[in-house]
């Protein structure tokens, strides 16, 4: 008897062919955008390519970079793969949904918006926007969790005091509104929120970028000591080469929404290729 069974792919979330234009859609808008032109905005329609053609996989316990200036693309993409905003082209994919079989931009927006309770968590640059400053550091923990149907007060505190502990912020903090945190413990407390519900995909846009230098280099610690742990795959958009160089293995490099290199983090950095890497990487030298 045969059997029709699809073994699960490697990978926990790819991308393929992703684009989003914000204005007329189609191929007039492409044409002229991009690196060889040097801008993202078409001449013939005033359309902003953000985003096109970019394709990746990550695998679990891997962390991938998207690098690039203010304006390339990167927040874009990550929006796209979040859900936080719909991409306009190309097809994501998770292990965790259908076995990867599943184009998720498809699908429709309750259930998009239900991969943010056990797929995909996402840590923001700006605390705010991933945290309600309002409720405590406990309570902000226990949302994602009742959320996925904990019920039991007692077995919520509990993992909410776990992972307290693990982002290193003092249990005696738990019942403080997160408002009254400083901006590095703000950030802690947003990725314990993030890793509550054990999502397989991470997703980081910027998330050191607003700290203090040393308040960054201990945040920056912790993630790459929970990326080892967690056997998350986790995606992590940066402008600044330290940041990719800390926590990626392997790093696409984005200008003006398109992919112009990619490949392991070390040989990047090592020798570029790219005109456009080449000078990102000297300016992260000095
Ligand atoms: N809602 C929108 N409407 C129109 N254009 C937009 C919108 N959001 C983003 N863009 C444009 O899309 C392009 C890519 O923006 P994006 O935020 O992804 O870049 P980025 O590389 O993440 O930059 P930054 O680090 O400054 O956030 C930019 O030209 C931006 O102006």
């Amino acid at each position: 008897m045969s059997s029709t069974t699809v073994a699960p792919p490697r990978w926990a979330l790819k991308a393929e062919g992703l684009g989003r234009i914000y204005g007329a859609q189609g191929p007039e808008s492409l044409d002229g955008t991009g690196p060889d032109f040097g801008t993202a905005v078409s001449p013939a329609t005033g359309a902003v390519v953000a985003a096109w053609d970019i394709g990746f996989e990550v695998e679990p316990g891997e962390a991938l970079g998207i690098i690039g200036e203010s304006g390339s693309g990167k927040s874009t993409v990550m929006r796209c793969i979040a859900g936080d905003e719909t991409a306009t082209a190309g097809r994501i994919a998770l292990r965790g949904v259908g076995h990867g079989a599943v184009n998720i931009r498809e699908l429709d927006p309750s259930a998009r918006r239900k991969l943010r309770l056990d797929q995909i968590a996402v840590v923001y640059q700006d605390p705010a926007a991933g945290l309600n400053l309002d409720v405590t550091a406990g309570g902000n923990i226990a949302d994602p969790l009742t959320a996925a149907g904990w019920r039991s007060y007692q077995r919520i505190r509990d993992r909410a005091a776990d992972l307290l502990r693990r982002v290193e912020v003092p249990l005696s903090r738990m019942d403080d509104l997160a408002r009254t945190f400083s901006g590095g413990m703000r950030q802690r407390v947003q990725i314990a929120r993030a890793l509550a519900n054990e999502p397989p995909v991470l997703l980081l846009d910027e998330p050191t970028t607003g700290l203090d230098a040393s308040v960054a280099a201990g945040v920056l610690d912790l993630l790459r000591t929970l990326l080892e742990e967690t056997g998350v795959a986790a995606v992590v958009v940066s402008h600044d080469f330290g940041v990719i160089d800390m926590l990626t293995r392997r790093v696409v490099v984005m200008r003006h929404g398109r992919i112009v290199e990619s490949g392991l983090t070390d040989q990047l950095l090592e020798d570029p290729q790219h005109p456009y890497s080449q000078q990102l990487v000297a300016a992260a030298r000095g």
